[in-house]
C-alpha cells in the first residue's frame, strides 16, 4: 500500500463507495427520499402525542383524541412504508456495490502478470474477493440506509425538543457529549483490531488451502497432527480476535441504553420542576422525552456505523491494493501479425523481486516455425520462467522476446495469447467434462477436431473407455492419473491450433514411449507451429531440432542431441545420470531416486 493510503484513512472506502453510488444514482436518490419521509413521520409522532395529552386527555376531549389518533396512525404507517422502501433500496445498493467490487477485483487479477499474482497470493485474493467486498457492500448499505437519515433525525429532534423546552437543553448537550466520547474511544480501539481480523482470515484460508490441496502428502508423511496443530493455531488467533471485536461491539449497546435511561430520569426530574413552575406542560415533557430518545437513537446509529466502518475501511484499503496495483504488464500494443511465427529471445532476462540472481540470464535463442526447440535444464534452472515469457505471463527485466519479428510488448495482447498455447507443469483442468475442458482451447471447435486432438495426445482410447467426450472431469482433473491429465492438457492446447506451442515439463508424468508418441502427434497436428519444449529429461528432448542447455538461467550450449553429447559436458552429465541404473535399495530402506531426474 502506498503511503498516501496510510496517511488518509478511509479515503479508499469513500472512493469505492462513491464510484458504486455514481453507477446507481436513482437508487441512492430513492434511499435518501425514503429516509427523509421516514424521518419526517418519526419526528411528527412526539408532537402528536403532546397535542393528544394537552388538548385531548387533560381537556377530556375524546373526539379530538380519536381524530389526532387516526392522523398519528396514518403518519406512522406512511413512515413504516418509507422505512421499508429505504431498507429494500439500500440492500439493492449494497449487493450491487459488492458485485461491482468483485467484478473489478476479478478483472484486475485476470490481467496480472504471474509475478504480480504470486506477490499477493491466492488465499488473500480469495478473502478480498469474497469477504472484503461484502464488508464494503454492508458499509454502503448502512451509510445510505441509516447514516443519511440519522443526522437529519438527530438535528430535527434537537430542534423539536428545544421548541418544547429550551430550559431542558443541558440534558441534551450532556447526553450528546457523553455518547460522542464513548463512540470516539470505541472507533480508536476497534479500528486496529478490525484490520487484524482480515489478516487472520487470510492466514486461515492459506493454511486451509495448503492442507486441503496437500491431504495426500499430509497422510503419506504422517503429518496429520502437525497439520491439525497448525490449523488450530491460526483458527485460535482468528477466534480470539473476532471474540474481542464482538465483545466490544456488544458492550456498546447496554452502554447506550444506560446513558439513555439516565438522560430520561434527568429529564423527568428537571421537567417536573418546570411543570410546577408552569414553564412546561405534561404533553411537552412527554414530547421532549420522545425527542430525547430519537436523539439517542440517531447517535446509536453512528455507533452501528462506528462498529462497521473500521472493518470496512480496512477492507476497502485491501481491495484498493488489488484494484490500483499495476498489472505488471503493459497492455497497449496494437500489432497483429499473420502467418507462421519464428520466436526469438534476445538476451532475455527474468529477475524475481528479492532474488540474488536472475532466474533467466541473458538468454538468446531462435525457435523456427515447423520445428521443435527444446530447452533442457535441472530443477530451478529457469525453464518455466523462460517459457512464461512467451504468452507474456512475465515480461523480461531486460532484453526482448519477439514473435514473427515483432517485440511481444508491441503485440495486441489478446492476439498474442490467441496465437500461443502454453501447457504448464500443473495441468489446470477444470471441473466439467472432457469436452468442456477441450473447448477451453477453442469454443467453436467441432467434435471431429476434439477427437483428432485427443488422438494426437494419445488420449482418445482412454476417453472412449471412460465414456466419451461427456466423461466427467473432477476439479483439477483429480479423477485422472497425472499422465492422463498432462495428455488432456496437451489435447486442449492442440484444439486451439496455436502458432506457437510452449510445453513446460508437459511430459513429466509420461513414460518415454508415450511422451515420444505425444510429441510426434503434436508435430503432425501442428506442422507449421513453432514448438518450444522445456524438460529435465534427455529422452524427451533428444528428437528436437534444436536443444538449448540451460544451467542456472544461462544457455550454455545449443545443438542437436548427438552434437551436444560430444561437446557439452553439462548435457553429457544429464544423459549419463539418466541412463544410469538405479542403485539397489538398502535392505528394508526406501527406494532413492538418483541423478537429476524427478
Ligand atoms: N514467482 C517467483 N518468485 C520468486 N522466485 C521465483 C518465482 N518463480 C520461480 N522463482 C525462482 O526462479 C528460479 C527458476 O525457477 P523456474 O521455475 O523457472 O525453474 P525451472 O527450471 O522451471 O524449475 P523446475 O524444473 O524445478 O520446475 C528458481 O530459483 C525459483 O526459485
Amino acid at each position: 500500500m502506498s503511503g498516501a493510503h496510510a496517511a488518509r484513512p478511509g479515503a479508499d472506502l469513500v472512493r469505492l463507495a462513491a464510484s458504486s453510488m455514481r453507477n446507481r444514482r436513482a437508487i441512492v436518490a430513492g434511499v435518501i427520499l425514503a429516509q427523509i419521509l421516514a424521518m419526517a413521520a418519526s419526528l411528527a409522532q412526539p408532537t402528536f402525542n403532546a397535542l393528544i395529552i394537552d388538548n385531548g386527555v387533560v381537556a377530556g376531549d375524546v373526539p379530538y383524541i380519536e381524530r389526532m389518533g387516526a392522523i398519528m396512525l396514518a403518519v406512522a404507517i406512511g413512515g413504516l412504508v418509507a422505512s421499508l422502501a429505504a431498507i429494500a433500496l439500500g440492500a439493492a445498493l449494497s449487493a450491487g456495490t459488492s458485485a461491482d467490487l468483485r467484478r473489478s477485483v476479478y478483472r484486475h487479477v485476470a490481467d496480472f502478470s504471474t509475478a504480480t499474482y504470486h506477490e499477493l497470493g491466492t488465499p488473500t485474493l480469495l478473502t478480498r474477493t469474497s469477504l472484503d467486498t461484502s464488508v464494503v457492500g454492508q458499509a454502503v448499505f448502512l451509510t445510505t440506509s441509516v447514516a443519511v437519515a440519522a443526522p437529519l433525525v438527530t438535528v430535527g429532534a434537537i430542534a423539536m425538543s428545544l421548541r418544547e423546552s429550551v430550559r431542558l437543553a443541558p440534558v441534551i448537550v450532556v447526553t450528546a457529549i457523553v455518547l460522542s466520547i464513548g463512540i470516539g474511544i470505541f472507533v480508536v480501539y476497534v479500528t486496529p483490531l478490525a484490520t487484524r481480523v482480515q489478516g487472520a482470515v487470510d492466514r486461515v484460508n492459506r493454511v486451509l488451502r495448503e492442507q486441503l490441496g496437500g491431504t495426500r502428502i499430509i497422510r503419506a508423511f504422517r503429518r496429520e497432527r502437525a497439520a491439525s496443530t497448525r490449523f488450530s493455531e491460526v483458527n485460535r488467533d482468528l477466534t480470539a480476535l473476532v471474540r474481542r471485536v464482538a465483545a466490544l461491539q456488544l458492550m456498546l449497546l447496554p452502554g447506550v441504553l444506560l446513558i439513555a435511561n439516565l438522560a430520561s430520569v434527568a429529564t423527568s426530574l428537571f421537567g417536573a420542576r418546570l411543570i410546577e413552575d408552569s414553564h412546561l406542560t405534561i404533553g411537552g415533557l412527554t414530547a421532549f422525552t420522545g425527542y430525547l430518545m430519537q436523539i439517542v437513537a440517531g447517535i446509536t446509529v453512528f455507533i452501528a456505523l462506528a462498529g462497521m466502518l473500521p472493518r470496512a475501511r480496512a477492507s476497502a484499503t485491501r481491495l484498493s491494493a488489488v484494484i490500483n496495483r499495476p498489472a505488471g504488464l503493459d497492455d497497449d500494443g496494437t500489432a497483429v501479425v499473420e502467418g507462421p511465427l519464428p520466436l526469438t529471445f534476445r538476451s532475455a532476462t527474468v529477475r524475481y523481486e528479492g532474488a540474488d540472481h536472475p532466474a533467466v540470464d541473458a538468454v538468446s535463442l531462435k525457435c523456427l516455425p515447423g520445428t521443435v526447440t527444446a530447452v533442457i535444464g535441472g530443477t530451478s534452472s529457469g525453464k518455466s520462467s523462460l517459457l512464461a515469457l512467451v504468452p507474456r505471463l512475465l515480461d523480461p527485466a531486460s532484453g526482448t522476446v519477439e514473435a514473427g519479428g515483432v517485440r511481444l510488448g508491441a503485440w495486441h495482447l489478446p492476439d498474442l495469447r490467441a496465437a500461443v498455447a502454453h501447457v504448464g507443469q500443473g495441468q489446470s483442468l477444470v471441473a466439467g467434462t472432457v469436452e468442456s475442458n477441450l473447448r477451453l482451447g477453442d469454443a467453436e471447435a467441432d467434435d471431429d477436431r476434439l477427437w483428432r486432438a485427443l488422438e494426437a495426445a494419445q488420449m482418445a482410447t482412454t476417453v472412449v473407455d471412460r465414456g466419451g467426450l461427456s466423461t466427467e472431469v473432477a476439479q483439477g482433473g483429480s479423477n485422472f492419473s497425472g499422465g492422463q491429465r498432462q495428455r488432456l492438457a496437451v489435447a486442449r492446447a492442440l484444439v486451439r491450433r496455436p502458432r506457437i506451442l510452449c510445453l513446460d515439463s508437459a511430459f513429466s508424468a509420461m513414460d518415454r514411449s508415450t511422451a515420444e508418441s505425444v510429441l510426434s502427434g503434436i508435430r503432425a497436428t501442428l506442422p507449421e507451429a513453432t514448438i518450444l519444449l522445456a524438460d529435465q529429461q534427455v529422452d524427451n528432448v533428444r528428437s528436437a531440432d534444436l536443444i538449448g542447455v540451460l544451467d542456472a538461467g544461462r544457455i550454455v550450449a545449443t545443438g542437436r542431441h548427438e552434437d551436444l553429447l560430444t561437446r557439452c559436458a553439462v548435457y553429457r552429465e544429464f544423459a549419463q545420470a539418466q541412463a544410469a541404473p538405479a542403485p539397489a535399495p538398502a535392505p528394508g530402506g526406501p527406494t532413492v531416486a538418483t541423478g537429476v531426474s524427478r
